[in-house]
């Protein structure tokens, strides 16, 4: 059985990649996003947003946008980056250009579309992960879809894998709570590390995640969406 907190492709990287890894084994990211024309949507805003779940022992933050990333910086957790940007199916981080910019903006680890889709650039996921592997020193985390996307992210070098895009692609059903059949299946397939994510609604749902075979847990909107949140008991109450 691999020993996942240290898998070989860990063992491959240079010392402080591999820390940066080793800081969310088993831990919780916590992503701090706010859509367009959200009240939250202010790079201060968010920063706050980041810096008390660092205080409620967050072992990193998910960040999107240019300014919200340098926004989190001296939190003293890892930063996972993202820019999502276009209305085309490929919207995380679509390009190589895009990867950059998070890279230079402050990010520790680049969020990246990570399916098999044609992306914006005609770039191969593959070429995508070489010119970052070029010019950065950052982790690269492939938000993938599906099974297949997992194997094929893997295989074209990306340091994490996500479950971000499950239920995004069609190729996996919008499961409720966490699509924990697509966690199970990718740690037995893969040997990169897993970050669970997308629709992880409640502690258990989280430590179900990582019971799962995940290295680490993101959670988004149970934690920093008020707007869905209220909406939940609202809900309820009707
Ligand atoms: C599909 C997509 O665009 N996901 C985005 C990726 O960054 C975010 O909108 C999600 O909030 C994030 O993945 C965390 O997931 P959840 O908010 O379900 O805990």
């Amino acid at each position: 059985m691999t020993d996942r907190a240290t898998p070989d492709t860990a063992r491959r990287m240079d010392p402080a990649r591999a820390a940066t890894l080793a800081r969310l084994h088993g831990g919780l990211i916590v992503s701090c996003q706010a859509y367009p024309g959200e009240a939250m949507r202010d790079p201060r805003t968010m920063a706050q947003v980041a810096a008390a779940a660092v205080v409620g022992g967050a072992a990193a933050v998910r960040v999107q946008g240019l300014a919200d990333i340098a926004s989190v910086a001296g939190l003293g957790v890892p930063i996972v980056g993202l820019w999502k940007d276009g209305d085309a199916d490929v919207f995380i981080t679509p390009t190589l250009k895009h990867a950059l910019a998070v890279a230079a903006a402050g990010a520790d680890i680049i969020a990246i579309d990570g399916t098999r889709r044609r992306r914006p650039d005609g770039l191969t996921l593959a070429d995508t992960i070489a010119g970052i592997r070029e010019r950065s020193d950052a982790l690269i985390m492939a938000d993938c879809g599906s099974l297949a996307d997992a194997v094929a992210a893997e295989q074209a070098g990306a340091d994490l894998l996500g479950t971000t895009l499950a239920g995004y692609t069609g190729e996996r059903a919008k499961t409720t709570g966490p699509d924990l059949e697509l966690i199970a299946e990718v740690a037995a397939r893969c040997e990169a590390p897993i970050v669970a994510e997308g629709r992880i609604h409640t502690p258990e749902q989280a430590a179900a995640a990582l019971a799962a075979g995940a290295h680490s847990v993101c959670v988004g909107t149970a934690i920093t969406h008020p707007a869905t949140i209220t909406s939940w008991f609202v809900a309820a109450l009707a």
